[in-house]
């Protein structure tokens, strides 16, 4: 398996002294899992080098042979204004420093400085590189309006624009090693969209999903940490842990909003440490894994409520998504009912039926609780009882009927049927309008008109009468 290097973009260490070259780049690799790391030692080199390779981030001495630090970090921010620098010198000099972080230099730091504050110094300017590249990344993906790689988004059906845009920041984002937040109401697809950020993060470990509701502290521990052999009663076999399983693929944890307060707190220390303990043992194990979670809940107002830890709340929403739901993006109900009418028809063996033209009609004026999930449970369960060669729309009629009970539909005082401080319609107009309303819903089928009326058909046709008249 090869290791993917950290970060994306190389870092290039610039030192005439090749011991500090040498001990930098160790400490960086160990201590900050920096792995994408390029050495010079001849200065002359650095602006050839910075033409040819992909850098992202330069950390540059200042008193060298041949060409000085000041005069490459000049060139630097002019030729490459996107290259981060920071300067580690030997020059504890006050007035250098600002004149070098005013010329444009990210930070700068004393050879004398703890090595572990470097080391954050750079990690920070490594993090900021990447949220400057992923910005550029986004920008330019919505201004050409395009996808890199669309096929990565291949079996996620959708004609949405909300769904491209989200399409588009993830493609940004993929390759970032921070977390991702998914959220969207059950049934969105937010797991495709994880299958989707995994391979489009080209990783190249495996997908390793977990659902953590229901899992206590315990278990959560165990399930992600692992455990050594003897750890507790029981624990008979050592047992690798998802992370390792993961390995420098994606973790993706569903539905984190019903994580305990003790797992948060694990979560969250897992995250800024980048290390882990398995159950029974005091060596701890590194992070390879991108860490991908995903919710039906409104984590916001969990946190704000104090049932979900704040710290955790900022770190997990370093990039988030917000999966529309189906009723707000109603052009995808003829788009997935053709799909799944065909995946339905192909895994049971039978012929593609044909759809009433009604069908979309009907599926349109409807909430979609469920989602996409809801939808592909009807029409699964009509191809598996159709028989001739037009689908009927019985199946879903009854559904429909069932889910549409006065539980699911919003109490009429809850929603804005009216203009504030406008006068009052009289009552026959309102009808009236309503009736026109659902007609035009329902593209003139009376059948799906009454439905949404919740009167009988003949009772609606009684009014379209009288309206006519
Ligand atoms: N846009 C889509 N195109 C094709 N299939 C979809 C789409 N969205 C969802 N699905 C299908 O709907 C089902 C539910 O999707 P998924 O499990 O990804 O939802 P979810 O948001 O993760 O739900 P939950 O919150 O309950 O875990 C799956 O069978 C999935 O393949």
């Amino acid at each position: 398996m090869t290791k993917s290097l950290y970060p994306t973009f190389g870092v290039l260490l610039v030192d005439d002294e090749p011991s500090f070259l040498r001990s930098l780049g160790i400490a960086l690799e160990r201590s900050g899992g920096i792995t994408h790391i390029r050495r010079c030692q001849d200065s002359r080199d650095v602006m050839g080098i910075l033409a040819r390779e992909n850098i992202g981030l330069v950390t540059l001495d200042l008193t060298m042979p041949h060409i000085g630090g000041e005069t490459l970090l000049h060139q630097i921010v002019e030729e490459h204004p996107d290259v981060g620098v920071i300067v580690i010198s030997g020059l504890n000099q006050v007035e250098t420093a600002v004149n070098c972080i005013k010329i444009g230099a990210f930070d700068y730091f004393v050879k004398t400085d703890e090595q572990d504050r470097l080391i954050e110094g750079i990690k920070r300017a490594i993090r900021l590189q990447e949220l400057r590249q992923e910005n550029q990344a986004l920008r330019r993906h919505v201004l050409n309006d395009t996808l890199d790689h669309p096929e990565a988004f291949a079996p996620i059906v959708t004609a949405d624009k909300g769904m491209r845009s989200v399409f588009q920041y993830l493609e940004s984002v993929a390759v970032s090693r921070e977390p991702i937040l998914v959220c969207g109401e059950s049934g969105t697809g937010k797991e495709l969209i994880a299958r989707a950020t995994h391979t489009l993060s080209k990783r190249p470990g495996s997908l390793v999903c977990v659902n953590v509701a229901g899992l206590d502290d315990n278990m959560f521990a165990d399930t992600l940490f692992g455990h050594q052999r003897g750890a507790f009663t029981g624990a008979d076999t050592a047992r690798a842990g998802m992370i390792e399983q993961a390995a420098e693929g994606t973790l993706f944890l569903d539905e984190i909003g019903d994580l305990s307060m003790a797992s948060q707190v694990k979560l969250l220390r897992l995250l800024q440490e980048g290390e882990y303990y398995p159950l029974g043992s005091d060596r701890p194990k590194k992070l390879r894994a991108r860490v991908l979670v995903a919710t039906h809940q409104d984590l916001a107002k969990k946190q704000a409520e104090g049932e979900f830890r704040k710290d955790l709340y900022y770190r997990l929403r370093t990039h988030h998504v917000q999966i529309p739901a189906l009723r707000h993006r109603k052009q995808d109900i003829p788009l997935l009912l053709e799909h799944f009418l065909a995946r339905a028809a192909e895994e049971m063996g039978k012929a593609k039926p044909v759809a009433p033209a009604e069908l979309p009609v009907l599926l349109s004026n409807y909430d979609f609780p469920g989602n996409v999930r809801e939808l592909r449970a009807m029409v699964y369960d009509a191809v598996g009882v159709h028989r001739s060669r037009m689908l009927s729309m019985a199946v879903f009629k009854r559904a429909i009927e069932f889910n549409d009970s006065e539980a699911t539909r919003a109490p009429v005082e809850q929603r804005s049927v009216f203009v504030a401080d406008e006068p009052l319609p009289a009552l026959r107009d309102v009808a009236d309008l309503l009736v026109q309303e659902a007609m035009r819903r329902a593209e003139g089928n009376q059948s799906i008109a009454s439905r949404l009326l919740d009167i009988s058909q003949p009772a609606l046709s009684k009014r379209m009468k009288k309206l006519q008249s």
